[in-house]
């Protein structure tokens, strides 16, 4: 990429868009097009062919999707399918239409088989069966990696996906029924806090293990990728690292202060077991994370208090 390229960063608003955005200007690439939904809704094919024909992006990164935790994808799984589908087939599709040079698909650790060997490496795609909590998501996503796969193998598209791990950090999603873990035990243990509620819900068991990778660590991941990566086969981007959740709920009570208990509430579902990724590819490339776990947690907690309304 040129400091000039033409950068369309899809989801430029959310978690992952605004850390890509970040981490772009950073660097001096200043000929970004960022446009929100009420401009081009990713779902409509020919809003999309419109959205390209007229801004002829250079590069994409598409971080653009429908997007929650466990509750979430388990409750909407018809919305979490059908519109990730549409996204991923509208913005691919323009993109070899309208020859964009390169472009960057997020997919998720979530892809591969619920009782896969661990660390799980890029191979052991659809070895075995999905974990139910979020295989309407996982289906899309995998669709999504075999798109940038196909479009790459028959038109030469270079096109090429990475599969972050659990993400977290500033400009998060904090909405408790919507959130992914991190968010809410932040914002469940601030509000006890303030409020002096006696004890915190952490939901399912706390056993399942979760692997976690700051966001600004995943944006810097995904420019190394652009720059750097051109093969057919996607590539993991982890921490390396698995924490229990209730190991991650006593982490989170202490970064935020909060002094009452925890009470688990076993009602709500635990989720795949572990999902820890083989990151072997992605360090042979040279990257590492730079971000631990408990620095980004302080300076998620910091950017929530001094801004979540
Ligand atoms: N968060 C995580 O833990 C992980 C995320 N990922 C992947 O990273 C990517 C980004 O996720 P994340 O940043 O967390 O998600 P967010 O929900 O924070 O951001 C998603 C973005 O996509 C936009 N979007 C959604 N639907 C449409 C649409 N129909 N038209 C236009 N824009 C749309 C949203 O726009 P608006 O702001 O208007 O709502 C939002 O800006 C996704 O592909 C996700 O699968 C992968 C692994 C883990
Ligand atoms: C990111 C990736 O992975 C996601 O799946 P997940 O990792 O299961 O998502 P999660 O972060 O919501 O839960 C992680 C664990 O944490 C426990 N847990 C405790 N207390 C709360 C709580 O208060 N909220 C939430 N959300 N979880 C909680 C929860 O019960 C579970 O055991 C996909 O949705 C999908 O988005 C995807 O791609």
């Amino acid at each position: 990429m040129e400091k000039s390229s033409k950068i369309y960063v899809a989801g430029h608003r959310g978690l992952v868009g605004s850390a890509i955005v970040r981490r772009l200007l950073k660097e001096n690439y200043t000929n970004l097009i960022l446009k929100g939904r009420e401009e081009v809704d990713l779902t409509r094919q020919e809003e999309v062919e419109r959205f390209f024909e007229e801004h002829r992006p250079e590069y994409v990164f598409l971080a653009a999707a429908r997007v929650g935790g466990i509750y979430a994808n388990n409750t909407y799984p018809a919305e979490f399918i059908y519109q990730n589908l549409m996204i991923e087939c509208n913005v691919i599709h323009s993109a070899y239409k309208f020859g964009v040079k390169k472009l960057l698909f997020l997919g998720s650790s979530c892809i591969y088989p619920r009782d896969c060997p661990q660390p799980m490496k890029e191979e052991y795609l659809l070895s075995g069966y999905l974990e139910q909590t979020n295989e309407a998501y996982a289906v899309a996503k995998i669709a999504g990696l075999k798109l940038c796969q196909f479009y790459k193998r028959q038109y030469g598209a270079n096109f090429i996906s990475c599969m972050p791990t659990n993400l977290y950090g500033i400009n998060d999603n904090f909405d408790l029924n919507t959130s992914h873990v991190i968010p809410a035990l932040i914002r469940k243990f601030h509000e006890a806090k303030i409020n002096n509620y006696p004890y915190v819900e952490v939901w399912g068991t706390g056993k399942p293990l979760r692997e976690f990778l700051y966001v600004d660590d995943l944006a810097d991941a995904c420019v190394f990728l652009m720059e750097n990566y051109d093969d057919e086969l996607w590539i993991n981007v982890g921490s390396g690292e698995e924490i229990s959740i209730a190991e991650l709920a006593e982490l989170i009570k202490k970064v935020v202060g909060y002094k009452g208990e925890i009470v688990f509430n076993s009602k709500m579902p635990d989720g795949t077991p572990r999902k820890l990724l083989d990151t072997t590819r992605l360090k042979n490339l040279g990257w590492q994370r730079k971000v631990g776990l408990e620095e980004g947690l302080r300076m998620t907690y910091k950017w929530f208090i001094d801004n979540y309304k």
